[in-house]
């Protein structure tokens, strides 16, 4: 049980507030709305561009801080999460919420004054669909959670576009469409080695509904529309050769380790080296893919 804690017996700790806000997590959010931002077709203000990506940051860790309050109780359950701020009683639900609001609700207003009403709408509801759909309304309920509800985390490159254009096109349509068709294999494979802990806290992730074998292949299948988002960019001409060789070799190389993820039998968690694997190499080739597309647009501007 958490204990009683009040926000009078307790000052809020900066470390314990940073922690709220996934800060690992989120560091990828950021970048992808920043590659989203950079890799728009016209010049942005710098003050412009640094205050469309605080409010990112800033909108991202206050929906996070929104998911830790309303699940301290999961979190609690979970070996994972235990240690959270608010299981773990360092902090009070109150000071939580307040937190957790007020850097959302400020993110959403300051990206209206600082980009455009389009990118705050975006932001505002990638927020509401992180809390709303994805934490509270799907989390404990289906196993399709992170796939519906994962949505939350493609909208930032589009964000980034639109707070530098004004618009949506179909260039940040696919770096939606491919963060989107990531997020399953990326976070099944993690689901697998951590099974016993969602069994634990009664939450029907794909392993603890529908097993191991059939989240394996889950997991390969969704590799091959996410290639194929990851390649489309390039094959549509919508950036040059050096996205498209990054893109590629990256989503090839996913591929393989989805299949030996495949392949794998293994049903000790200590033992499962693919999937292992595959869950880090899922967050180095977010980072390499969008970091190709900049690279890619700027040098061949
Ligand atoms: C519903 C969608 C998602 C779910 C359920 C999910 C779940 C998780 C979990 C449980 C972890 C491990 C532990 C942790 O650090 O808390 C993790 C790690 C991570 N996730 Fe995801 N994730 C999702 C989407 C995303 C998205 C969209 C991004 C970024 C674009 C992302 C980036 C990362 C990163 C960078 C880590 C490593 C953090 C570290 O090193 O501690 N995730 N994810
Ligand atoms: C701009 C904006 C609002 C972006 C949001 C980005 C987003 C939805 C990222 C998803 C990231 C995430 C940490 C999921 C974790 O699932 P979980 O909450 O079930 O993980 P846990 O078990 O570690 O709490």
């Amino acid at each position: 049980m958490t204990p009683a804690i009040t926000a009078s017996t307790l000052p809020a700790d900066w470390r314990d507030l940073l922690a709220l806000t996934k800060p690992r997590v989120m560091s990828l959010v950021v970048f992808t709305g920043l590659c989203g931002l950079l890799a728009a077709p016209v010049p942005v203000h710098p003050v412009l561009g640094f205050a469309a990506i605080l409010c990112i940051a800033l909108g991202a860790g206050g929906a996070a801080a929104l998911n830790q309050w309303y699940e301290a109780d999961l979190d609690a359950k979970m070996k994972r999460t235990r240690n959270r701020p608010l299981p773990a009683g360092r902090l009070d639900r109150q000071s939580a919420l307040h937190f957790a609001v007020g850097l959302s609700v400020f993110s959403v207003i300051l990206m209206d004054l600082a980009a455009n009403h389009l990118a705050a709408l975006w932001l505002a509801i990638s927020i509401l669909f992180y809390v709303g759909v994805y934490t509270v309304w799907l989390k404990r309920r289906t196993p399709q959670n992170i796939v519906i509800g994962g949505a939350a985390g493609a909208f930032p490159p589009l964000i980034g576009w639109v707070a530098a254009t004004g618009h949506v096109d179909l260039l940040p349509m696919l770096l939606f469409a491919l963060i989107f068709l990531w997020t399953p294999p990326h976070f099944w494979a993690l689901s697998l080695f951590v099974r016993s802990d969602y069994a634990n806290a009664g939450v029907p992730m794909l392993p603890v509904v529908a097993g191991f074998q059939h989240t394996r292949r889950q997991v390969a299948l969704y590799t091959l529309p996410m290639s194929a988002a990851a390649v489309a960019p390039w094959a549509l001409g919508l950036t040059g050769p050096i996205y498209g060789v990054a893109a590629t070799l990256l989503s090839g190389a996913f591929l393989l380790l989805a299949l030996q993820v495949a392949a794998s039998r293994e049903t000790d968690p200590a033992a499962m080296r693919p999937e292992r694997r595959l869950f880090a190499f899922s967050i180095i080739y977010l980072f390499a893919i969008f970091g190709a597309l900049v690279v890619d647009r700027w040098l061949l501007a």
